[in-house]
């Protein structure tokens, strides 16, 4: 019978209350004791039944804690979120983590060293608070283990970590896969590493190359770099405007003045992998489609002396010479027109540079404005140019004989490869320097100057052009 005397009095209610509470956190506190002892001394292959078991996997704290699941896969693709969490969490690493794993792999420049499974790390984002696990579960006989992360936190947080923090880890991941990856040199019919570059070969690219070791007119010097880190940033600009994300420079000057090193050093630069695009090799406009298709996303597409490659046509001269676009023979709209075409439609970030030792020879459609963002004049060594070198190479700021060497370089045309071969020489800076100011004086005696004598100058076009194409044809044999 249900009577008022029979109801617990205030005081009772509260002191059962208190004690469950505190049953309640012991329970807890047990929890995560259990959990503890569970992971440092049962097999992996257990834990997860024993922990499930006791309901204890996700007991501890359930009323605040959040847990996301990152699987490895879902289904055959593979999650990004979980390779930019293994990636991300690299960084994270505490010397109160027990195990680590280490790897290398090709592409890679350094070793990587990452978290071990079971192995908590704990990240603090915005003031909150979130752990990492990766736990590996064993599937049946014969099947590949299951991975995955468990992110925990409270889950007051669940809209920050899905709309902030996660997308900030994904890339962040990025930048450090892009930062650790090797750079590779792709070429036509090369058999280089299998990265699955399909028809390009290619090798790691290790040019030692950078924009602090060339010698080129400063002010152009910070021109390019500034136009590169406004270039890689402007994704969303070019997406706005509707214009491909590509960015195309033609570097021009005589031999030996730097134009393969500049690219090395942009390449360093950005850490972009560099494509070798000889037309020689290509066969056609189509040809030239399923090579550029092929290319890799953040590269710098070479076409080294444009005016040497190929007979490169424009639109008008090929169509009258009764070739269609596409399927005939290349022509330079051609692929002009399809780089814009293609890498507006795909937004990925590409540049195209192309090289060439006379300007002047150059067909007018390839100097149209749009078509090549900058032009870069890569001049015989300057006084500015000259001094760099010797402090890369000899490693000295100044010199008795540096005067007379800027004076006697007024009058004769020196390459920077030339001083380059010159310094190095002797380690001895006297020795060295006065190597190069008999140089000097002998190359003004003896040759004709390379643009005070027209004929000279056309005679000299034509060889270095000559020998550039047999250079070409003997690469392409071997
Ligand atoms: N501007 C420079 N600064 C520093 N070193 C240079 C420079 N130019 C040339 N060199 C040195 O000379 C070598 C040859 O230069 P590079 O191949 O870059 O010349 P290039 O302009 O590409 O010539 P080509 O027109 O024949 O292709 C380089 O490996 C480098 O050591
Ligand atoms: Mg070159």
């Amino acid at each position: 019978m249900f009577s008022l005397s029979n109801m617990p009095s205030t005081s009772t209610v509260l002191s059962a209350y208190t004690s469950f509470a505190a049953s309640a956190m012991l329970v807890r506190s047990m929890a995560s004791e259990v959990r503890s002892i569970v992971e440092q001394f049962i097999p992996d292959h257990l834990q997860t039944k024993l922990l499930s078991v006791f309901g204890l996997l996700y007991s501890a704290n359930r009323s605040s804690q959040l847990t996301l699941v990152v699987n490895e896969h879902d289904g055959y693709t593979f999650n990004q979120m979980f390779e930019g969490a293994e990636i991300f969490l690299r960084t994270k690493i505490t010397p109160s983590v027990e195990r680590l794993r280490v790897s290398k792999f090709s592409k890679d420049k350094n070793l990587s060293v990452s978290v071990d499974r079971n192995q908590v790390i704990v990240d603090e984002f915005r003031g909150v608070e979130l752990r990492w696990r990766l736990v590996t579960a064993e599937r049946e006989e014969g099947r590949e283990e299951r991975k995955y992360f468990e992110l925990s936190f409270h889950r007051k947080h669940k809209e920050l970590v899905l709309g902030t923090y996660l997308p900030c880890v994904l890339e962040r991941s990025k930048t450090i896969k892009e930062e650790n990856k090797a750079m590779k040199l792709y070429s036509l019919g090369f058999c280089g590493d299998d990265d699955g570059g399909g028809v390009w070969g290619s090798i790691n690219l290790d040019h030692p190359a950078t924009f602090d070791t060339l010698a080129m007119d400063e002010n152009a010097k910070r021109e390019l770099m500034e136009d590169l880190d406004r270039f890689v940033k402007r994704k969303d600009f070019y997406r706005r405007v509707g214009k491909a994300w590509k960015r195309g420079y033609l570097l021009y000057g005589p031999p030996g003045t730097g134009k393969s090193t500049l690219i090395a050093a942009m390449a360093n630069y950005l850490n972009f992998n560099i494509y070798d695009l000889e037309l020689a090799s290509v066969q056609g406009n189509s040809d030239l489609r399923n090579l550029l298709v092929a290319t890799a996303t953040r590269s710098i597409i070479v076409i080294e002396d444009i005016d040497c490659s190929v007979e490169l046509h424009d639109r008008g001269a090929a169509t009258t010479a009764g070739n269609k676009e596409g399927d005939g023979r290349l022509t330079l709209s051609g692929m002009l027109n399809f780089m814009d075409g293609l890498w507006s439609s795909c937004g990925d970030e590409r540049i195209i540079v192309f090289t060439t030792n006379h300007k002047d020879k150059l067909d007018p459609a390839l100097l149209r404005p749009g078509r090549m963002d900058m032009h870069i004049h890569m001049s015989y060594c300057t006084p500015d140019g000259f001094r760099l070198l010797v402090s890369n190479y000899l490693g000295i700021k100044n010199h008795q004989l540096m005067g007379e060497i800027e004076g006697l370089m007024k009058n004769v045309n020196v390459t920077p490869a030339e001083v380059a071969e010159e310094l190095m020489k002797s380690d001895d800076a006297e020795v060295a320097l006065n190597g190069l100011v008999e140089f000097l004086k002998r190359k003004a005696t003896d040759e004709p100057h390379y643009n005070s004598n027209v004929e000279a100058g056309v005679l000299v076009q034509q060889m270095e052009c000559n020998k550039k194409k047999k250079k070409k044809k003997n690469k392409k044999k071997k």
